[in-house]
């Protein structure tokens, strides 16, 4: 674990199960507590970042895979090691999780995903939030425009069974994986389940809360 550094926090899940809507409520838990957190997200607001949040159009597959590593890399020098080191809880919006995945819907292969991905730092916890297609579609289709992987037809099932396999072959390579339902458990609920795990966390690294 990286305790002595703060805790690292990842939240994915498909394209509208809720990660940034239960992100914005597990800061304002953890800050009502008095903990500092550092909320980030990727693609990165960076130049590679946007870069690869332009890229979907243009480039794919492969190129796409090598394009969201980097900006990983990225993130991992500029923002989320600097913020560990400060003590903070970091939490991000998306990480390797979502390349074990989307990048699988693009027609890669896991094996060259985890190649270009298997030096990135391990996170505290993974959390990986689950709602079924229909779900999904339907907060989906309140918001106008939708990315490729938004409009892949197929993809709402594929993304669930890539999550879960993903879920999987993280474990195996020593990821603490935390995987919810956010369809019928409200955002109060798993926020406050998530709120406690990361307490634990911060309790076992006998740090304390202050
Ligand atoms: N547990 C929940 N129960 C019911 N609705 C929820 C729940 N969690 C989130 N939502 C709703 O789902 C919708 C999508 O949420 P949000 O934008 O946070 O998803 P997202 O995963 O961040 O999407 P994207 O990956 O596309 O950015 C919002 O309308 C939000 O209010
Ligand atoms: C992290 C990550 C991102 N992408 C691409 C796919 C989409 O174009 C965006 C995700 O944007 P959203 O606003 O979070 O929906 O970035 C990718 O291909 N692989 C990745 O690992």
């Amino acid at each position: 674990m990286n305790t002595s550094y703060g805790l690292f926090i990842t939240l994915d899940g498909p394209n509208g199960v809720g990660k940034s809507t239960i992100m914005g409520d597990l800061c304002k838990k953890l800050t009502s507590q008095g903990f500092e957190t550092y909320k980030t997200r990727e693609p990165t607001d960076s130049l590679i970042g946007d870069f690869l949040r332009k890229s979907e159009e243009k480039y794919r597959g492969k190129t796409l895979a090598c394009i969201a590593a980097t900006d990983r890399y990225y993130h991992i020098e500029h923002e989320i090691l600097p913020a560990l080191q400060k003590k903070k809880i970091v939490l991000s919006d998306r990480y390797v999780e979502s390349s074990l995945v989307l990048q699988r819907i693009d027609d890669v292969d896991l094996e060259f995903i985890w190649e270009i991905n298997k030096n990135v730092i391990i996170p505290d916890l993974s959390v990986i939030l689950l709602a079924s297609p229909d779900t999904l579609n339907k907060r989906l289709n309140l918001r106008s425009d939708g990315s490729f992987f938004e409009r892949k037809k197929t993809a709402r099932k594929d993304e669930l069974d890539y999550y879960r396999q993903a879920a999987e072959f993280l474990e195996k390579q020593g990821f603490n994986v935390y995987v919810l339902d956010n369809e019928s458990t409200s955002i109060e609920e798993n926020s406050e389940s998530i709120t406690k795990r990361i307490v634990d966390l911060y309790n076992q690294s006998g740090e304390g809360l202050t």
